[in-house]
């Protein structure tokens, strides 16, 4: 059959970025972008209309996050959360390309959750789930945490700390390197690597900011304090 316009972008997209996806996987992500269209007026999902736009801003620029994301879980299974998942960005992408992730997208809206189980059961991705509620109510433990154009990552960390296992990870997708909020970060949480992106036709600059929790304050003679 042919490649539609949009299936032959969203193909070298992922080519470009280096990823292994099976056809029925981006049949998957074709159909989560159609149901993205398709309710974003009924559930209020995204302030992006433009269908090719939708394609780039939101699939390609998630899609940038799951070649790092894999390299860092080694393809492991776990449990992942998003955080102010909305439309399901990142977390629906994370869960149709990593099927060993458990994937959880929390979001304070309703309507944002009952999207995602939605999704979920007309995708029949058993690995998703939509969550009705607050990040700073729950209490994980997640492997790692993630989040796309949510909070500052002081907030971001503090609101979620609770939920991140010992050695689980942060990573927060952001556009230009932080360097403010990087600043502002609270004692409890340290960024072990800021990893640039490149989002197939995006210019913008993009980054993802890992994190993990600082679990003991060191004393000046490297032992630990206290
Ligand atoms: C700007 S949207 C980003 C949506 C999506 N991650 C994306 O990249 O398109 C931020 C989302 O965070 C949700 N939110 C805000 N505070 C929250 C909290 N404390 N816990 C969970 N979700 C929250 C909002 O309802 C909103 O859907």
């Amino acid at each position: 059959m042919m490649q539609s316009p949009r299936e032959t972008r969203l193909r070298a997209g992922i080519q470009q970025l280096g990823l292994d996806l099976s056809d029925a996987r981006v049949a998957q992500l074709l159909a989560y972008l159609d149901l993205i269209q398709k309710w974003n007026k009924v559930y209020n999902l995204t302030a992006v209309r433009d269908p090719e736009e939708m394609l780039g801003q939101h699939l390609l620029d998630s899609l940038a996050a799951v070649g790092p994301l894999r390299r860092q879980t080694q393809g492991k299974p776990g449990r992942l959360l998003d955080v102010g998942s909305g439309a399901g960005l990142p977390g629906v992408v994370i869960a149709i390309c990593c099927p060993e992730l458990q994937v959880e997208c929390v979001d304070t809206v309703g309507k944002k959750a009952a999207f995602i189980q939605q999704a979920a059961s007309q995708l029949q991705q058993s690995n998703l789930k939509g969550v009705h509620d607050r990040v700073e109510n729950l209490a994980g433990p997640y492997d790692v945490i993630c989040s796309r154009a949510f909070a500052s990552l002081a907030d971001f960390v503090s609101w979620s700390g609770q939920a991140l296992a010992e050695q689980g990870v942060w990573l927060a997708m952001k556009g230009k390197r932080p360097d403010d909020e990087l600043a502002a970060l609270p004692a409890g949480a340290e960024v072990f690597h800021v990893e640039q992106l490149s989002v197939p036709g995006l210019a913008a600059e993009r980054c993802i900011v890992w994190l993990r929790k600082r679990l003991r304050a060191e004393s000046t003679t490297g032992q630990p304090a206290g």
